[in-house]
């Protein structure tokens, strides 16, 4: 309930695809696939769609969706707004190549890269100083489902990698089990649910709410014939897709499931 008493409106869901190191220019046409589909499915389309492309592509995508039909979004951001950093991107400049949004903590940056719950944060208070949407990963390894470890590892993730002040607005929070990226294993639906309810339970207990009202999307092999049932599971507010987002046709079947 709000301070007023009234109930909370229904959370918007979000379907973003996470192209990663994947696409050229011929991939803009993915795009404008997705983005006609968009406009023909009108108002029975009840998500948005975002598309978070390598970063050659981030201005021209952008450029060609800016009917805001389709967001676009960054994969990853310096902490800093611009400086002697050969190869990074900061989050100033996503913003000003007309990105919203920008994944951070991806577990494939925290394995490829190093990167801590600690280095994440700074990512993410930069990214709302520019004026994005900071999309947090968290999850688990197999390792660590293997050693029942699933819920304190992303409660860990969860803590250290949000910072203190932020709204139900400019952070989101993706459920991403390393062990379920692009492998094409699923946790069951009981499993899902159980982790987004401990991640709404420690939002709203840590950011009130706007803890109540952030969206927590679900990443790891969605795909069009399991996304009805993932998305339907309570509190899981759209999907964090990569493999099934770099085709029209595939990020579509997800989209369908959001349809009514
Ligand atoms: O960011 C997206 C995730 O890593 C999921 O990737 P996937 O859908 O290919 O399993």
């Amino acid at each position: 309930m709000t301070d007023a008493g009234s109930p909370l409106p229904a959370i918007q869901p979000l379907v973003a695809g996470n192209w990663k190191m994947n696409g050229t220019k011929a991939a803009l046409a993915e795009v404008i696939a997705i983005s006609d589909w968009i406009d023909s499915a009108g108002n029975t389309l009840k998500a948005d769609t975002m598309i978070c492309p390598p970063a050659t592509l981030t201005m021209v995508m952008a450029e060609l969706c800016s009917n805001g039909k389709v967001l676009i979004g960054g994969q990853d951001c310096h902490p800093l707004a611009s400086g002697a950093h050969t190869g990074d991107i900061s989050a100033e400049m996503l913003a000003d190549a007309g990105a919203s949004a920008v994944i951070l903590g991806h577990s494939e940056r925290r394995s490829d890269h190093a990167e801590t719950d600690n280095g994440v944060r700074a990512k993410v208070e930069a990214a709302h100083r520019a004026g994005l949407t900071a999309i947090v990963c968290v999850g688990e390894t197999a390792g660590q489902r293997g050693a029942g470890l699933t819920l304190p590892v992303v409660a860990r993730q969860l803590e250290g990698s949000i910072p203190d002040a932020v709204t139900a607005e400019n952070t989101i929070v993706a459920y991403e089990p390393v062990w379920a990226i692009g492998t094409g294993l699923t946790p069951t639906a009981d499993d899902v649910a159980e982790v987004h309810a401990m991640i709404r339970e420690a939002l709203q207990k840590r950011f009130d709410v706007a803890g109540s009202r952030m969206r927590i999307l679900y990443g790891g092999s969605v795909k069009g014939s399991n996304a009805a049932e993932l998305m339907s599971v309570a509190n899981v507010n759209g999907a964090l897709v990569g493999g099934a987002s770099l085709k029209a046709a595939d990020l579509i079947q997800i989209l369908e499931a959001y349809c009514k």
